[in-house]
C-alpha cells in the first residue's frame, strides 16, 4: 500500500465531479437509469451529465484521495466463505457507479455465460461512452485470445495513479475475478474478460464441460462499473475508436476474439 504523503499534496484533476463528491452519489437521485428499450446510442458528443465549464479544475487534497483508498477497502471487508465458491463476497452495500451507468449488474457464478445482446445494449454500451472498448486479448494472456474489456486511465501524476492501483487490487480481491494491468509512469490500461467464460450451446443437448471458453460476461461489466467508480472524475483518454464502432450485439463482440491486422489497438 502506498504510503500518503503526510502533506497535503494538491492534485489537479479534470474532473465532472470532485473525488470526495463521490459520497454524495449515492444520495443522488439523478443517478441514471437507461431505458432497456434504447435502440439508437447516444454519440459521445451528446453526454447525459452537465459537463464542468471548459477549464474546470478542482483541487483534490490527499484527504480525498484517502476516501478513494477508503471506499476500496470497504468494498473488500467480505467474508470469505462466498469467494471460494467462486462468488463475490457479501458487501453491505455496492458502490454507486458515476453518471451514466445503470446499477451494478449480479455476478453469476463462474463458468459465465458470456454477454446477451439484451445485455450488451443494457450495460456494455454505456461503457463504450466512458472510453472503454472491445479488442482481442494478447494470446499470451491465456491458452486462447479472447474479446475483452479495455480502457486506458490516465492520471495527472504518479500519487493518484498508485492510489487508483491499489483499488483495483482491492476490487480483484472482493470480486474474485482478475485483470491485467499494464501501466506506464501516469496511466493504466485494463484489459478484462473472463477465462471461465460459457459460450451459448450450439445445440440444446450440448453439455456444458465442453462450452467453456474465455469471453466477455456481466463479471467484466462489474469489474468495468467498480472502476468507473473509484476513477470516477478522472479525465477521459482520447481515443480514435467512437462508440459507434464498438460491437453491439454477442456475434460482433465474438467477432473481435481473434486480432485482426487492420485493428484499431487503443489502449
Ligand atoms: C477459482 C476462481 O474462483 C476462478 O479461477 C476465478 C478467479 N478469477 C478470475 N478472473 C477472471 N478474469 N476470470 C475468471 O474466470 C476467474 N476465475
Amino acid at each position: 500500500m502506498l504510503a500518503l504523503p503526510s502533506r497535503t499534496s494538491n492534485v489537479y484533476v479534470r474532473s465532472y465531479r470532485s473525488i470526495a463528491g463521490l459520497a454524495s452519489l449515492r444520495s443522488s437521485s439523478s443517478f441514471c437509469q437507461l431505458p432497456r428499450t434504447r435502440r439508437t446510442l447516444p454519440t459521445a458528443s451528446t453526454p447525459k451529465w452537465p459537463l464542468p465549464a471548459p477549464g474546470h479544475h478542482i483541487t483534490t487534497t490527499t484527504n480525498a484521495l484517502r476516501n478513494i483508498i477508503e471506499r476500496a477497502r470497504t468494498m473488500s471487508t467480505e467474508t470469505r466463505t462466498r469467494k471460494n465458491a467462486g462468488g463475490t463476497s457479501d458487501s453491505a452495500e455496492p458502490p454507486v457507479p458515476p453518471p451514466g451507468l445503470p446499477d451494478l449488474p449480479p455476478a453469476p457464478s463462474y463458468p459465465c455465460p458470456f454477454l446477451t445482446d439484451e445485455e450488451i445494449m443494457t450495460y456494455l454500451d454505456p461503457l463504450y461512452l466512458k472510453s472503454w472498448t472491445v479488442q482481442a486479448s494478447n494470446p499470451g494472456q491465456s491458452k486462447n485470445p479472447a474479446p475483452e474489456l479495455v480502457k486506458r486511465f490516465e492520471f495527472s501524476s504518479q500519487p493518484p495513479l498508485h492510489l487508483f492501483l491499489n483499488a483495483v487490487n482491492e476490487i480483484e480481491s472482493k470480486e474474485n475475478h482478475h485483470c491485467i494491468q499494464e501501466t506506464s509512469t501516469t496511466a493504466v490500461t485494463i484489459r478484462v474478460h473472463t477465462h471461465s467464460g460459457l459460450r451459448p450451446a450450439s445445440h440444446p443437448e450440448e453439455p456444458r464441460k465442453g462450452r467453456i471458453s474465455p469471453g466477455i460476461t456481466l463479471r467484466d461489466i462489474r469489474f468495468a462499473y467498480l472502476l468507473e467508480a473509484v476513477a470516477d472524475g478522472q479525465k477521459e483518454p482520447r481515443l480514435d475508436v467512437t462508440p459507434e464502432e464498438q460491437p453491439h450485439t454477442a456475434k460482433a463482440v465474438e467477432a473481435r476474439r481473434q486480432k485482426t491486422s487492420q485493428e484499431k489497438v487503443v489502449g
